[in-house]
C-alpha cells in the first residue's frame, strides 16, 4: 500500500497533566503516515485526486492549537479520528512527540496506528 506522509509538523498548544502546564504553551511534533493509493493522482496529475498533505496539516494545526488535553494519548487519538473521518485514508500511523517534557530525554511521546473498521 502506498502512503502519504507528514514529518516534523510542529504545533504549540496547551498540553499536560500538571498545573504549570495548564498555563503555558508547549511544542509538540507530529509524524504521520497515511495509507492511500497514489496511482490515481499519478495518472491524472490532479491535486483533487490526491490525499492532500497540506489540507491534512492545516486541519490538524487548527485543531491542535485550540485543544487543551492532559495526555498526549488523548490528543493522538483525536487526531487519528479526525484524519479517518475527514480524509479518504485506509489507515493512519501517528507519532506524537513532546520534546523537552522529560529532563535528560531527547524525546517522549506515543505512537499509535488506527485502521478503518477497527
Ligand atoms: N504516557 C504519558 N505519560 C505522561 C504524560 C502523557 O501525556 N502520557 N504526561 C506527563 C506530563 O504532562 C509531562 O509531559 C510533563 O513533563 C507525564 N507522563
Amino acid at each position: 500500500m502506498d502512503t502519504v506522509f507528514i514529518e516534523g509538523l510542529e504545533i504549540e498548544t496547551t498540553i499536560g497533566i500538571y498545573d504549570w502546564e495548564r498555563r503555558i504553551k508547549q511544542p509538540l511534533v507530529f509524524d504521520i503516515e497515511m495509507g492511500f493509493d497514489n496511482r490515481k493522482p499519478a495518472a491524472s496529475d490532479r491535486i483533487e485526486d490526491t490525499l492532500d498533505y497540506k489540507a491534512v496539516s492545516k486541519r490538524l494545526v487548527g485543531y491542535v492549537k485550540a485543544s487543551d488535553f492532559g495526555l498526549v494519548e488523548t490528543l493522538a487519538e483525536r487526531c487519528c479520528e479526525i484524519i479517518m473521518a475527514e480524509f479518504d485514508v485506509e489507515w493512519v500511523r501517528l507519532k506524537l512527540s513532546k520534546p523537552g517534557a522529560v529532563r535528560g530525554a531527547r524525546n517522549v511521546g506515543v505512537r499509535i496506528e488506527r485502521r478503518r473498521g477497527d
